[in-house]
């Protein structure tokens, strides 16, 4: 079962409890039954759904409640402690302080974990994160082992607006970190996210050279990511790792979709390494910080305010240049991307959602992946054009129809599809000119006679 299923079946089984006339054993029991099924369909380990049952059923005593208390909202409150309590990963020195990095002096991060994992992706997606919150962010390739690791970090870091070092005639890997290392040091540069292999010829060998970057670019923090789709294998993969590099954090990729999820949450709590980031798209702003408490209340469409605002906070929606056409009147083609990409920029809708109380069960139902497909074709389309184009109100493309097929064939999309987007945008210029423009009248004045 899927973690958006998963959420859905405790919250129906949490209604039927309200909705129930009285709220006794037989209730209490029939409620954890039905949340217990529910975790076990989303592979949470077995020995800990049985400690959350036990638990609740210890702090729950129903037969001596004082006649005041809601004995609903205490089963609801100890069911939501509980579950928080399930995802909590503390670090097993308990009260270290995370991870926090400093600006004025150079943090430096490790990657490791296997190749699929989400390595690449997280490592491009937690720079851009660090980045939007004002740090100089530099990503370094450890990889020498894959042929192309370098292109798809390179691609990733320009994609990114992220510098980024690597090498393509060195094949040490523990030199090529060490010198990304030193340079974005001498640079000044307040985070270093070192990438590093997720493969080699024998698994000894890998986890050997983890331990000679580790011991070159002697990390601050060292983040093992783990594909939340590997579910309770999860737990040997990580304790493989944990033994060479001693990572202090968790990053859960691919927990969107089809991830049953809760297999890896639970195999990655017996490793007692908080989870601090999961990845929840192939999107590179498909980040969210891990905290228990919001990561439940999300799960069960309680939303995640905190969340919500964070993430709008710094989105850096560039906003100002079609602000000034919208004044003046004008609506071009560019606007139209850049405000497209704006609304790409802070995720799918159903992610939005997710983080507006109740929400998410409305946006369940409608049909998120058509409309967000047919807004990366809108893009394709626009990246396409040159910039001439762009910048123009479309006329451009009725005077010489051939740029018509080009851009269609340049996006792979169809003549009728690019059509499409230019009437879009004549739509939105047609009101622009509407709303904008118009300079307010000025107001007349009659000559006075002297
Ligand atoms: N759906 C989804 N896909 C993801 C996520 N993170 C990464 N991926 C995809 O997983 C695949 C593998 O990601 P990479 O970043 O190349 O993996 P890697 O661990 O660096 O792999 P190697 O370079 O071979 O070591 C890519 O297709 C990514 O787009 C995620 O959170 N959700």
């Amino acid at each position: 079962m899927v973690l958006a299923d998963l959420g859905r079946r405790i919250n129906a089984a949490m209604s039927d409890l309200t909705r129930s006339n009285v709220v006794d054993e037989k209730a209490l029991d029939s409620m954890l039954k039905e949340i217990c099924m529910a975790l076990l369909e989303s592979d949470v380990n077995v020995k800990l759904v049985s400690t959350l049952r036990a638990n609740i059923k210890k702090q729950i005593n129903l037969k001596d409640q004082a006649p005041g208390v809601n004995k609903r909202r205490l089963v609801q409150k100890t069911v939501f402690d509980e579950l928080c309590a399930l995802v909590d990963c503390q670090s097993e020195n308990g009260d270290a302080p995370a991870f926090k990095p400093k600006k004025g002096r150079s943090n430096v991060i490790m990657f490791v974990g296997l190749q699929g994992s989400g390595k690449t992706t997280s490592c491009t997606k937690l720079a851009l994160w660090y980045q939007r919150r004002g740090f100089k962010v530099g990503l370094v390739c450890a990889d020498t082992f894959r042929a192309g690791a370098f292109d798809q970090l390179k691609q990733n870091a320009t994609k990114a607006k992220v510098p980024y070092y690597g090498s393509y005639t060195e094949t040490d890997p523990v030199a090529v970190a060490a010198a990304g290392v030193a340079r974005f040091k001498s640079e000044k540069f307040d985070i270093i996210i070192v990438d590093t292999s997720g493969r080699h010829r024998q698994e000894q060998e890998l986890f050997a050279e983890m331990v000679q970057i580790s011991q070159a670019v002697k990390p601050d923090q060292t983040i093992m990511v783990l594909d939340a789709s590997i579910g309770q294998a999860a737990e040997s993969q990580s304790k493989a790792f944990k033994e060479s590099s001693d990572f202090g954090a968790i990053i859960l990729t691919k927990m969107d979709g089809h991830a049953k999820g809760g297999g890896a949450i639970s195999a990655v709590a017996a490793t007692r390494t908080p989870i601090v980031f999961i990845g929840t798209g192939e999107h590179i702003h498909d980040l969210e910080p891990f905290t228990p408490t919001q990561f439940i209340s999300k799960l069960l469409g309680m939303g995640d305010i905190r969340g919500l605002v964070d993430h709008v906070k710094h989105m850096n929606l560039d906003q100002k240049e079609t602000m000034k056409h919208i004044e003046q009147g004008i609506f071009t083609i560019r606007d139209l991307r850049d405000q497209l990409s704006n609304i790409m920029k802070m995720g799918p809708l159903s992610k939005m959602a997710g983080m507006i109380p109740g929400m998410s069960q409305v946006m369940g139902e409608v049909g998120e992946e058509e409309s967000s497909k047919r807004l990366k074709r809108m893009m394709y389309i626009m990246d396409s054009m040159t910039e001439k184009e762009l910048d123009s109100d479309g006329k451009i493309f009725v005077s010489e129809p051939t740029r018509l097929t080009r851009v269609a064939k340049g996006s792979g999309t169809s003549v009728r599809e690019v059509e499409d987007v230019l009437s879009q945008q004549r739509t939105m210029a047609r009101m622009v000119k509407q709303v904008g423009g118009k300079k307010p009248p000025r107001p007349k004045m009659k000559r006075l006679r002297a």
